[in-house]
């Protein structure tokens, strides 16, 4: 489970976060949806101890992240794909991640085959494409065999097949009782995998509500997004606003 109370981030005269709530449950996915800039990232960040918040407070389990024994057993997080060091092959950085945790080689050896990295397990992540680095950050997520999963903008780069793939994912992953927060721009994306929807503008919560409630009589979730979001989009295809 996954609280997100009053959450303020500032940085300096930017507010990323705006008293932020809302709660991620287990057997859930859910989806974090917003325009660019809207504060997802920042929020991810704060709930695995990233960022420290400039007010209100986050907990993963009841606990706050840096009060977790073990992590990378009680969180997965896949956050930016391209994080990991370019030199070392996707086997080797998940090996060194394993060992933070005395998670031995099996379990490495099964969230490579789990993620379909195996023919690439012994190349260099600097060689990787946008999809297979997103493959290996989700793999580095499932490691610990976590209780709660933050994966920001998962099907980025991935091609059609590694789309669907994320989506079973998601849902087997829920299915087996554990807490998915997911970031996408894509409420369609989203409108395929999640159960429930917390949609932010400019730091602030603007719905959070199942995905059928969102939609409600008047539409689309696309609609219902647009109309939910139009304050909240600084640039449109004809300019500054
Ligand atoms: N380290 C930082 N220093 C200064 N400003 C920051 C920092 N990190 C984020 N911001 C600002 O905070 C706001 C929220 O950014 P954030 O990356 O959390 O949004 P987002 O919803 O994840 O956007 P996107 O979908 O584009 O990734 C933006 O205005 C961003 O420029």
């Amino acid at each position: 489970m996954i609280e997100v109370e009053a959450l303020t981030k500032r940085y300096g005269s930017t507010t990323a976060v705006d008293g932020l709530t809302f709660t991620a449950r287990p057997g859930t996915v859910t989806g974090f949806l917003g325009p660019n800039g809207a504060g997802k990232s920042t929020t991810m960040r704060v709930v695995v101890g990233l960022e420290r918040p400039t007010s209100g407070a986050t907990r993963v389990d009841g606990r706050r992240y840096a009060d977790l024994p073990a992590p990378l057993h009680a969180v997965g997080v896949m956050l930016d794909a391209r994080s990991v060091h370019p030199g070392r092959t996707a086997y080797k950085h998940l090996l060194a991640m394993a060992q933070t945790h005395g998670i031995g080689k099996a379990r490495v050896r099964e969230v490579i085959a789990q993620t379909g990295l195996e023919p690439a397990a012994h190349r260099r992540a600097g060689t990787f494409s946008l999809g297979m680095g997103q493959r290996l950050g989700i793999a580095g997520a499932l490691l610990g065999d976590p209780q709660t999963l933050i994966l920001d903008e998962p099907v980025n780069g991935l091609d059609p097949d590694g789309v669907l793939w994320v989506r079973r994912l998601v849902r087997e992953l829920a299915a087996e009782g554990r807490t998915v927060l997911l970031s996408s721009h894509l409420m369609h994306e989203l409108a395929l995998c999640a159960d429930r929807v917390v949609v932010i503008g400019r730091g602030r919560l603007l719905a959070d509500a199942t995905v059928s409630d969102l939609a409600g009589e008047s539409g689309t979730l696309e609609e219902a997004y647009l109309r939910l979001t139009s304050d909240s989009v600084e640039y449109t295809a004809g300019g500054a606003r």
